[in-house]
């Protein structure tokens, strides 16, 4: 069943990235510049962490954080995660923009080819691409080890090609500032949650 979102999106900003490169830490910059009356990050592997640590009677608060807990258990989260998947592609989707209000959603976490076409088949108009890109020696000083059956799996490598993105947002200490690279997103963004004002009587 599925269950529908309170209000229609206004605009859903799909991200993907590598292990490291950014995806967090330039999603959380996005919604401070809109702030969380406007924008809401919305997370796929959410839902998924939730549901595993559940089934295997694991510390949620640890497979959501940043650490070694997490990697410990990835590669068996994945391939819980991609059965789930298989059986149905929008399972994760649903449960992740349950209850979003907010005009413009940010999901932080996009891997798979199925992750992006179930925004683009829902949401056809709102939806937009943008990778977050990073140097492997860059990824590397923020704490990435290449691991087998991780980063060359669908997990990391499932939008590298074959998908054309709205925008790519270089993620190094010699790029552009990030608040240049995002100014033209914010601006889409900020246009967008205007159009809501004069939609209020739908929500
Ligand atoms: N431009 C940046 N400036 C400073 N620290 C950054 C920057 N980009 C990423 N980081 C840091 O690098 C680490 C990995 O970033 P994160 O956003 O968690 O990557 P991902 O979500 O893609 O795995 C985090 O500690 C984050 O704070
Ligand atoms: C099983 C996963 O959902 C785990 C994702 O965990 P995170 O979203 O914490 O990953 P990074 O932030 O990129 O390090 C990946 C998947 O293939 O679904």
């Amino acid at each position: 069943m599925e269950s529908s979102p309170v209000c229609e999106p206004k605009l859903v900003l799909v991200f993907s990235g590598k292990r490291k490169s950014g995806k967090d830490y330039v999603t959380d910059l996005i919604q401070q510049r809109l702030s969380r009356d406007i924008c809401v990050i919305l997370r796929l592997s959410g839902p998924l962490k939730d549901q595993y640590a559940q089934e295997h009677s694991l510390d949620l608060d640890q497979l959501l954080g940043p650490g070694p807990y997490k990697e410990h258990y990835r590669k068996d989260m994945i391939l819980w995660g991609e059965t789930r998947r298989q059986q149905d592609p929008g399972f994760f989707c649903r449960l992740a923009i349950q209850g979003a209000k907010q005009p413009v959603w940010v999901i932080s976490d996009a891997r798979r080819m199925s992750d992006v076409n179930w925004f683009r088949s829902k949401f056809p108009r709102q939806t937009r691409c943008v990778r977050v890109q990073s140097s492997e020696a860059t990824r590397a000083k923020r704490g990435w080890r290449f691991t087998a059956g991780v980063d060359d799996a669908e997990s990391e490598c499932g939008l590298d090609s074959n998908i054309v993105y709205d925008w790519t947002i270089t993620n190094e200490p010699d790029a552009p500032s990030l608040d240049l690279q995002l100014q033209p997103i914010l601006d889409v963004a900020k246009e967008a949650s205007l159009s809501l004002i004069s939609d209020i009587t739908d929500c």
